[in-house]
C-alpha cells in the first residue's frame, strides 16, 4: 500500500517536472497556504526541500525522485491519513515543480552544451562563401598531398644525374628531363598559393560578419531584459561575453575552417598516399593511430572543463575592473585604489593560474604529440633505409613518403594546438549562446497603447502586493493601494527601506507585481506596451541622473530621438537649464564627459529634467530629485520642477519638506504599507506624524564621536561584499 502510494506521489511529481516554470509562484503560495494546516506535512516538505537542494547542487533528479519516494513513504507511514497525504502529495507536486526548475537551472549551467542548431543558423546566410571557403581549403589541402608525389618524380630524375658528371650542360638531356616535373611542381605551388589567398579571404569575411552578428544579437539580447537580470548579473561579465568570448569564438571558427579544415584534409589524403607509396611502411605508422584519437579525446575533455573554469575567472576579474573604474570617484574617495589593486591581483592570478593549468594540459599533450610525431619520421627512415637496401623502395618514394609523412605530422601538430583553441572557442560559443536564448518575462515591444484622446494620466495600485525576484522572500509591498489623479501630485515619505522607489519601479514597468493591479486610466498597466508606456506617458527622473558621454544637445534628445533642437531648446528652457548651456563656450555642443562629471549635480540634474520633459509626459515620477543636491542647486532644480509637474500627474519620493510642500497628497509609508496619507496640513494636525517621519532622515541627531578601534591586521568585520557575487576585498 506504502509503495503504492508513493509510486503514485512520484507519477504525478515526475510529470509535473517540465511544467514547473509555468507555475506562476502566487499558485504555489496558494497551494503552500491551503495546506498550512498540515504542520506534519509542512515538516516533511522541508525535508524534501532540503533533499532536493542537495539534489540539485549534485545535480541529479533521479536523486531527487528516490528521495521524494521515500518521503512520500514516510509521510504515509507517519499516519497522515488519506486526506492529509493527498494535500501533502499536492503540495509536494509543486514544491517538486519548483524545485526541478532549480535543479534543471542547475544542470542547465552545469551542462552548458555547445548549441549546434543555433551555431547553423548564424553559419546559413554565409552559406556560399563558407562553401566556397571550404573548396579553396580542400583544394590546397588536395594540392599539398600531390606535391610529395610530384616532388618524389623530381628527385627520381635528379637521383639519375646524381653521379654523372655533366660535360656540357646545353647539350645534355638534364633540363628537358626536369622540365616537366618543375613544371608540374610550379603551377601546383602557383594554384596553392591561389586558393590560399581565397579560403583565407572569405573565411576571413564570413568570420567577421558572424562576430559581428553575434555581438548585435547578444547586446540586443542582454539589453532587452528585464532589470531583474540586471539585479543579478553584474555588467563587467556581461560586457566580457560581449567581448572576449565573441572574440574567442571567432578566432576558433577561422583557425578551425582555415588550418583545422586543411589539417584534416591532409591528414586523410596524406594517410592515403603513404598507404599508395608504401602499404608496408604506412601501416607501421599508422598502427599507433588509435592510441593518439583515444589520447586526444581524453585530453580534450579534460581540456574543456579546465577551460571553462579559467574563462569564467577571467570574466571575475573584468567585472572587478570594470567595476572599480566605472565607479573611480567611490573608489578614489573611499581610498580603496590599493585594496581594489589587491583584489584585481588576487582575480588575475587566479584566472591566470587556471589558464597555466590549461596551458599544462595543453602542452603535456603537445610534447607527447610531437615526440610521437618524431618518432614517426625516424621510423619512416629506419624502415624506408632497411627497404631500399633489398631495393623494394626507390630514393624518390622514399623521399615522396618523407614528405607526405612530413605534411601528416605537420596536420597533426596543428591538430594539437587547434584542440586547445577550439576548446576555448567552443567554451566561449557556447556561454554567447547561453544569453542568446534568453527571454525577457515582460516583452517591451507587446501590449496596447492608449490613444492620446483616451490619455488622462490616472495611476492607480490595487490590492498590490511585491517582492522583488532576487528576494522573493521579504515581501517589500503588501496590499499596496494608492490613486494617482490626473494632474495630481503625490508624495511618499517614509523611512529608508519602507518602499517608496519600489512604487515607482512598478509604475515604470521595471518590474511586474507578484499580486494585484496597477492601471493607468482604467487599463491593466500589464497589458500596455512597455516600450510605448515608457517612451510616451512617463517621464523618470532620479536622484542621481546618468549623463552619456556625449554633447549636452544630444543628452537631452535622448528622451525623444526624433525631437528637434527647437524642441529641445524648449525643454531645456522649461528645466532651466537654457541659461547655464548657453553660458558655457561650446553651448549645447558642449561634451558632457563620462556619466556627465564635467558639469555639477544640479546642472546634470536639470538636463535630466530636460529630457524627461522632452517627450511631454503625462505623467512625471520624482525618486528623490533633489535629494543629492546642495541647498543652491536644490532651489534651482526645484524651480525647474515645480514648472515641470504643472498639469501632469506627478509621483514624488520625497526626503525633504521642501519637494512635497506643494503636494496634493502625502502619503506616509511603512514596511510596505500605507500607514497614512493626507493633505499637508491635515497631517501636521495629525501629531506632526509625517514631520516626524521625515525629520527622522533629514535631521539625524548628531552622534557623539566614537572611537573606531581600527584593525589593522584586517579582521572579519572590515571584509565586505555586494550584492552580487563581487569577491571578498579581503582574503579568506
Ligand atoms: N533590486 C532590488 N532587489 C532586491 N531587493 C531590493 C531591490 N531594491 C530594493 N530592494 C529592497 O526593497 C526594500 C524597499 O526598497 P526601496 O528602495 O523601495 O525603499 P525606499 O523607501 O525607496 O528607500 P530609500 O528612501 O532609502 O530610497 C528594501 O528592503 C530594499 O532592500
Amino acid at each position: 500500500m506504502i509503495r503504492l502510494l508513493a509510486t503514485n506521489c512520484n507519477r504525478h511529481l515526475t510529470q509535473q517536472l517540465p511544467k514547473f516554470q509555468q507555475v506562476p509562484q502566487t499558485q504555489l503560495n496558494g497551494i503552500r497556504d491551503f495546506s498550512g494546516h498540515l504542520k506534519n506535512a509542512n515538516k516533511l516538505l522541508r525535508v524534501v526541500e532540503q533533499q532536493a537542494s542537495r539534489a540539485a547542487e549534485t545535480g541529479g533528479k533521479r536523486i531527487l525522485n528516490t528521495r521524494l519516494i521515500l518521503l512520500s513513504g514516510c509521510g504515509v507511514t507517519l499516519g497522515l491519513g488519506t486526506r492529509t497525504y493527498l494535500a501533502f502529495a499536492r503540495q509536494a507536486q509543486c514544491e517538486s515543480n519548483r524545485l526541478a526548475g532549480v535543479i534543471q537551472k542547475t544542470l542547465q549551467q552545469e551542462d552548458n552544451k555547445f548549441d549546434w542548431r543555433r551555431f547553423w543558423s548564424y553559419l546559413e546566410p554565409h552559406l556560399w562563401e563558407l562553401l566556397g571557403a571550404i573548396a579553396a581549403a580542400l583544394i590546397v589541402a588536395f594540392i599539398n598531398i600531390r606535391i610529395p608525389n610530384l616532388l618524389g618524380d623530381l628527385v627520381n630524375t635528379l637521383a639519375r644525374y646524381a653521379n654523372t658528371y655533366v660535360k656540357d650542360p646545353l647539350h645534355n638531356s638534364f633540363f628537358s628531363d626536369v622540365r616537366r616535373p618543375a613544371s608540374n611542381l610550379l603551377s601546383l605551388y602557383f594554384l596553392q598559393s591561389g586558393f590560399t589567398f581565397v579560403y583565407i579571404y572569405l573565411l576571413s569575411r564570413v568570420g567577421e560578419r558572424i562576430a559581428a552578428k553575434l555581438r548585435q544579437d547578444l547586446f540586443k539580447q542582454i539589453i532587452l531584459q528585464d532589470i531583474s537580470f540586471f539585479d543579478a548579473n553584474r555588467t563587467g561579465e556581461l560586457v566580457n561575453r560581449l567581448t572576449a568570448d565573441v572574440q574567442d569564438f571567432k578566432a576558433c571558427f577561422k583557425q578551425f575552417f582555415s588550418q583545422g579544415l586543411r589539417s584534416m584534409a591532409q591528414l586523410v589524403g596524406g594517410g592515403v598516399s603513404l598507404f599508395l607509396i608504401s602499404p608496408h611502411m604506412a601501416a607501421i605508422a599508422l598502427a599507433a593511430v588509435p592510441v593518439v584519437v583515444a589520447f586526444m579525446s581524453y585530453l580534450g575533455r579534460k581540456l574543456r572543463n579546465l577551460s571553462k573554469d579559467a574563462q569564467a575567472q577571467s570574466e571575475r576579474a573584468t567585472a572587478v575592473c570594470e567595476e572599480a573604474l566605472s565607479n573611480i570617484r567611490t573608489v578614489r574617495s573611499s581610498a580603496c585604489e590599493y585594496s581594489e589593486m589587491e583584489l584585481f591581483k588576487r582575480e588575475t592570478n587566479e584566472a591566470a593560474r587556471l589558464a597555466q593549468d590549461l596551458g599544462y594540459g595543453i602542452a603535456i599533450f603537445q610534447g607527447l604529440t610531437n615526440f610521437f610525431l618524431n618518432g614517426l619520421v625516424l621510423t619512416t627512415l629506419f624502415m624506408g633505409g632497411h627497404l631500399m637496401s633489398t631495393e623494394s623502395l626507390s630514393p624518390g618514394a622514399l623521399m615522396a613518403f618523407l614528405v607526405a609523412s612530413q605534411g601528416v605530422q605537420r596536420s597533426l601538430a596543428q591538430g594539437s594546438i587547434l584542440l586547445g583553441t577550439m576548446i576555448r572557442g567552443m567554451t566561449a560559443g557556447s556561454r554567447v549562446f547561453e544569453y542568446l536564448q534568453l527571454q525577457p518575462k515582460v516583452e517591451l515591444l507587446r501590449g496596447y497603447e492608449i490613444p492620446p484622446k483616451h490619455l488622462n494620466g490616472e495611476i492607480r495600485f490595487e490590492n498590490v502586493s511585491f517582492a522583488y525576484p532576487s528576494r522573493p522572500d521579504h515581501v517589500v509591498l503588501k496590499d499596496f493601494n494608492l490613486i494617482l489623479r490626473p494632474g495630481q501630485t503625490v508624495a511618499l515619505v517614509g523611512a529608508s527601506g519602507s518602499g517608496k522607489s519600489t512604487v515607482a519601479a512598478l509604475v515604470e514597468r521595471f518590474y511586474e507585481p507578484t499580486s494585484g493591479n496597477i492601471k493607468l486610466d482604467g487599463y491593466k498597466l500589464s497589458d500596455i506596451g512597455p516600450y510605448w508606456l515608457r517612451g510616451n506617458v512617463l517621464g523618470f527622473i532620479e536622484q542621481q541622473p546618468i549623463l552619456f558621454a556625449t554633447t549636452i544637445l544630444e543628452n537631452i534628445r535622448y528622451g525623444r530621438p526624433a525631437a528637434k533642437n527647437e524642441e529641445i531648446y524648449a525643454a531645456a528652457k522649461l528645466s532651466q537649464s537654457h541659461d547655464f548651456v548657453s553660458a558655457l563656450p561650446d553651448g549645447y555642443d558642449t561634451n558632457v564627459g563620462e556619466r556627465g562629471t564635467q558639469l555639477s549635480g544640479g546642472q546634470r540634474q536639470r538636463i535630466a529634467i530636460a529630457r524627461a520633459l522632452l517627450k511631454n509626459p503625462k505623467i512625471l515620477i520624482l525618486d528623490e530629485a533633489t535629494s543629492a543636491l546642495d541647498a543652491t542647486s536644490e532651489a534651482e532644480v526645484q524651480k525647474a520642477l515645480d514648472t515641470a509637474v504643472l498639469n501632469r500627474t506627478t509621483l514624488v519620493i520625497a526626503h525633504r519638506l521642501s519637494t512635497i510642500r506643494n503636494a496634493d497628497l502625502i502619503v506616509v509609508m511603512e514596511h510596505g504599507r500605507i500607514v497614512e496619507s493626507g493633505k499637508h496640513e491635515e497631517l501636521m494636525a495629525k501629531r506632526g506624524l509625517y514631520y516626524d517621519l521625515v525629520r527622522q532622515q533629514e535631521r539625524q541627531p548628531v552622534q557623539e564621536p566614537q572611537e573606531i578601534e581600527t584593525n589593522t591586521a584586517g579582521g572579519d568585520e572590515s571584509n565586505f561584499s555586494t550584492t552580487t557575487d563581487r569577491p571578498n576585498m579581503q582574503q579568506g
